[in-house]
């Protein structure tokens, strides 16, 4: 079987130690603003994350935010096979069009089954495997992410009622679970391209993301 990255399930470790500590702070100016970036790593596994704020954040009031899940492909190497590097942008935007919100960068790849496991699952779609279909071939659920590391970062920010920036039902309820308020759902859908079309409307019709089905095309595969 490929390997799988196992993910951590809770933010409790021995003797009540925080399940992950802020480690280091810096400014980060980037095209759309100064952003305050925050390190941190987790104390089971050594699995670093960042957060990125702006703006006042402890007044109580919910905060515009984003969690991000990592994808190296969509990031950081320009792929157009799904919709993260233009979500990442667009949710960068518009906290510094408020000039107060954060983003967390989260780092479960693939959906949290890791890179190496999501190239695989890439050639599986390639061979005309959709991306639910794609992670059960390997042996993989379909979305092995978890948020409760993600909620106690925020909690750690002094956040704890979010406007939430997503798509995803299942990100909500397990925010809402890990005693997060998400006062409001904020849409983040961005126009299709011909080679994540088909990838969009099965994250609409197998992963039950609010996402309209205009120029949603069956092809997921299209070159
Ligand atoms: N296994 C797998 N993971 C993928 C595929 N395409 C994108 N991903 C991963 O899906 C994740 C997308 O995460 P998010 O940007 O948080 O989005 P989301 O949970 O789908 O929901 P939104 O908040 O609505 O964007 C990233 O970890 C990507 O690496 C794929 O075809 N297969
Ligand atoms: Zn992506």
């Amino acid at each position: 079987m490929a390997n799988q990255t196992p993910l951590e399930d809770s933010p409790d470790t021995a003797a009540g130690e925080p399940a992950i500590r802020l480690v280091a702070s810096c400014k980060l100016p980037t095209e759309w603003g100064v952003f305050t970036l925050h390190g941190f790593e987790e104390a089971a596994t050594g699995r670093e994350h960042v957060a990125l704020t702006m703006g006042d954040l402890g007044d109580g009031t919910p905060v515009l935010a984003r969690l991000h899940s990592e994808c190296l492909t969509g990031d950081a190497l320009f792929s157009l096979r799904c919709d993260c590097g233009p979500q990442l942008e667009a949710a960068l935007a518009a906290i510094a069009a408020e000039g107060r919100g954060m983003l967390l960068y989260l780092r479960q790849e693939g959906r949290g089954i890791g890179l190496l496991n999501k190239i695989r699952a890439y050639r599986l779609q390639d061979e005309g495997a959709d991306t639910v279909e794609a992670n059960l071939r390997l042996g993989l659920a379909p979305d092995l992410r978890k948020y409760d590391i993600a909620a106690e970062m925020l909690v750690q920010l002094g956040v704890r009622a979010l406007r939430l920036m997503t798509n995803n039902p299942r990100k909500i309820r397990a925010l809402e679970k890990a005693g997060i308020e998400i006062a409001e759902r904020v849409p983040l859908q961005i126009e299709p391209n011909p080679h994540n079309a088909g990838y969009l409307r099965t994250k609409r019709q197998r992963l039950g993301h609010l996402l309209a089905a205009s120029g949603l095309q069956p092809d997921e595969t299209a070159p």
